[in-house]
């Protein structure tokens, strides 16, 4: 895409956090403890002033329904549109349904995106009988990759294809669900079904279908945070 990122080099990094609803506290809480090469800071956003300080944005889980609505009446969606096209953004679970081309399951009147991410997502794709559950995740790439790290999947999207064209990045899978862990009310699936697809990178971005900022295990922060961010800053 041909970005210079050569204004880091003498400055901090700036995080930003959108902060409409949803988990953003959570969020902002761990990015400000992590401890990483760079000096970064944290900014809440909520207004397109705020964006425009951002070098790369977390969308928190919450409702994505709501969120975009919030988003359109603070005049921040073709801004956040914008933004996605040349800046890093990681969307966890609702976040991650912004971020991605097309979704199912939308409420009544819709669904609005930001597209950064070429994939068809479902809302809700674990069903209404189980809304949550909890799942050990191996990822390779996390600091300390043997030890696994626990997925909080509440009322979850399903990732139920990956649609990149001929020109767009690749896309890369960063952690799967064993299906040999989801709950037993929930349907089986091959180990190759892209419903057990949790994590995944596209380009400048990354999405998680769960919420690591539930955790107190911060290494998907640190993760999006040095692979997305600050790897592209160098
Ligand atoms: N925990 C979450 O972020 C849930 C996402 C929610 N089901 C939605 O559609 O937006």
């Amino acid at each position: 895409m041909g970005l210079t990122y050569q204004h880091f080099e003498n400055t901090e990094v700036v995080i930003g956090i959108l902060a409409l609803q949803g988990a953003f506290v959570e969020h902002q809480a761990t990015i400000q403890n992590l401890s990483v090469k760079r000096k970064i800071s944290v900014s809440l956003v909520r207004t397109v002033e705020d964006l425009e300080l951002c070098d790369a944005l977390i969308i928190p889980g919450g409702e994505s329904t709501t969120i975009a609505l919030l988003a359109r009446l603070a005049g921040l969606l073709e801004p956040l549109r914008a933004f996605v096209k040349t800046k890093p953004v990681w969307g966890t679970c609702a976040g991650a349904i912004l971020l991605s081309q097309v979704v199912e399951g939308t409420k009544k009147g819709g669904q609005e995106v930001l597209g950064g991410i070429s994939i068809t997502i479902a809302r809700n794709g674990w069903g209404s009988q189980v809304e949550s559950f909890e799942a050990d995740l191996e990822v390779e790439g996390l600091r300390d990759s043997q030890t696994p790290f626990t997925g909080i999947f509440i009322r979850a999207p399903v990732v139920l294809t990956l649609t990149p064209s001929p020109a767009d990045p690749p896309i890369q899978v960063i952690a799967r669900l064993a299906p040999n862990l989801l709950p037993p009310s929930l349907p089986s699936l091959e180990d190759d079904d892209p419903k057990t697809i949790v994590a995944l990178r596209q380009g400048l971005h990354f999405l998680t279908t769960f919420h690591p900022e539930l955790t107190h295990d911060d290494r998907f922060h640190e993760y999006f945070v040095r692979e997305c961010v600050l790897a592209r800053a160098e």
